[in-house]
């Protein structure tokens, strides 16, 4: 997340760390949203590569115990059918990681609330970007969870020819576009709107343009969560 501030412990309590074995030891990798407590919604392009898969819940600073995680294992990962990892453009760039086992819900994990099917946000709806992505273009990672306000851009003006032209669908959401993006690091993880008195989480982050995560005019681009609801709820949930 590059701009906005650390986030207070457990204020996003259905984020997930997604990690992979590494050298004897996880890293991470990629965010994620728990969205029943045996399943994390992610981005495919996180994991189109076949790697030991680790989800953290609870987390805080991903390089410290701090006695609130819960570490599972992922026991199948279930990516979008469409999905074309050379054509990050068309969209499609979401999965599903079945947990080896159920989380426990408390104080730290909670599950998120998802939208209606086909709902599409206003211009410039209060919406929040979290994630331990790099902190800059080409930065480093954050050790701590955190936020970024992320006002939506509509699709009308985000499809325009000074902004991403035709590489954004109606099957994405742009959020920013300014000072906060989103940056590597953050992919497969959430975007928190407030929408009638609650967050939901409307955005799988996807992608950012490759001349810097916080290009303006290039908002971070997400994959658009009312348009899968159909194909989540196939998945066996
Ligand atoms: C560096 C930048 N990385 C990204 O945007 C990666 C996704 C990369 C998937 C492929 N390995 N996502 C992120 O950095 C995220 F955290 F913001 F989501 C990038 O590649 N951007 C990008 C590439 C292609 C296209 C386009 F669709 F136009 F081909 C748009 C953006």
């Amino acid at each position: 997340v590059v701009g906005g501030d650390v986030a207070s412990s457990n204020s996003w309590p259905w984020q997930v760390s997604l990690q992979y074995l590494s050298d004897s030891n996880f890293e991470h990798t990629c965010g994620g949203t728990l969205i029943r407590r045996g399943w994390v919604m992610t981005a495919a392009h996180c994991v189109d590569t076949s790697r030991t898969w680790r989800v953290v819940l609870g987390d805080h600073d991903i390089y410290c115990f701090e006695g609130k995680e819960q570490y599972k294992g992922v026991s199948r990962v279930y990516i979008h059918p469409s999905w074309d990892k050379n054509n990050l453009a068309a969209g499609w760039d979401i999965a599903l990681l079945r947990l080896s086992s159920d989380a426990t819900l408390n104080t730290y994990v909670q599950l998120a609330n998802l939208p209606p099917t086909g709902q599409i946000l206003p211009n410039n709806n209060f919406c929040y970007i979290t994630g331990w992505g790099r902190t800059q273009t080409g930065g480093q990672m954050s050790a701590l969870l955190k936020q970024a306000y992320l006002p939506t851009v509509d699709y009308q003006t985000c499809s325009s020819s000074l902004w991403w032209g035709s590489t954004v669908k109606t099957s994405m959401v742009c959020a920013g576009g300014s000072i906060n993006s989103g940056c590597q690091g953050d992919s497969g993880g959430p975007l928190n709107c407030y929408v009638n008195g609650q967050w939901v989480v409307h955005g799988v982050t996807s992608f950012v343009s490759s001349s810097g995560c916080n290009t303006n005019r290039k908002p971070t681009v997400f994959t658009r969560v009312s348009a899968y609801i159909s194909w989540m709820n196939g998945v066996s949930i």
